[in-house]
């Protein structure tokens, strides 16, 4: 018997998920259309035209963020907070990058996370949808995996220069 597809088959049935069949055909979409411009995307209302307006529109991607998604603040919270540590205990500069490098990390995993509620509230809106609830799930399970590991780095780097400094 083949392992991998008994163990996949079996998976889903432990946490009762329904998966789609990948035979299903797909449906047909006719939205392309020739771009006006050999370097321009299509299908898009708008393109940042420059630099300085495409750090404009991330810039209110991430305000977006910290205003609507509670996790995003606090990610961002523990993460400033870490830092801060960071500078307060004097750790080396490669133990700093490693730390910021994990906060970054789940900071733009929960963008990636809002962005991806955001396309599947358009494409599905508010009807129950078990690929919208699978996309959502996987999403919030990428930043839990990353947030995890934060800690975890975080706690390895830092707990010993505490200790240090409180004994
Ligand atoms: N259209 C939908 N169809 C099926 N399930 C959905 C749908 N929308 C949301 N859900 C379920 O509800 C959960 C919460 O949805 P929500 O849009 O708040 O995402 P979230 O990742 O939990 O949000 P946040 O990151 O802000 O905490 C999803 O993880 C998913 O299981």
């Amino acid at each position: 018997m083949n392992n991998d597809l008994s163990l996949s088959r079996a998976l889903p049935r432990l946490f009762s998920i329904q998966v789609p069949s990948l035979s299903e055909p797909m449906p047909e979409t006719n939205h392309f259309r020739e771009p006006d411009h050999p370097h321009q995307r299509s299908d898009s209302f708008q393109v940042a035209s420059n630099l300085l307006l495409s750090f404009k529109y991330a810039g209110q991607g991430i305000i977006y963020a910290f205003r609507t998604q509670r996790n995003f603040r606090i990610h961002l919270m523990i993460g400033a907070i870490a830092l801060g540590l960071s500078v307060y205990l004097q750790i080396s500069a490669i133990a700093c990058a490693v730390i910021s490098l994990t906060i970054s990390f789940v900071l733009v995993l929960e963008l990636l996370n809002t962005a991806l509620e955001a396309v599947v509230d358009l494409t599905v809106g508010r009807e129950f949808h078990q690929l919208a609830k699978i996309a959502k799930d996987c999403a919030a399970g990428a930043v839990l995996i990353a947030a995890i590991t934060a800690l975890v780095v975080a706690s390895v780097l830092l707990i010993p220069h505490i200790i240090i400094l409180v004994f």
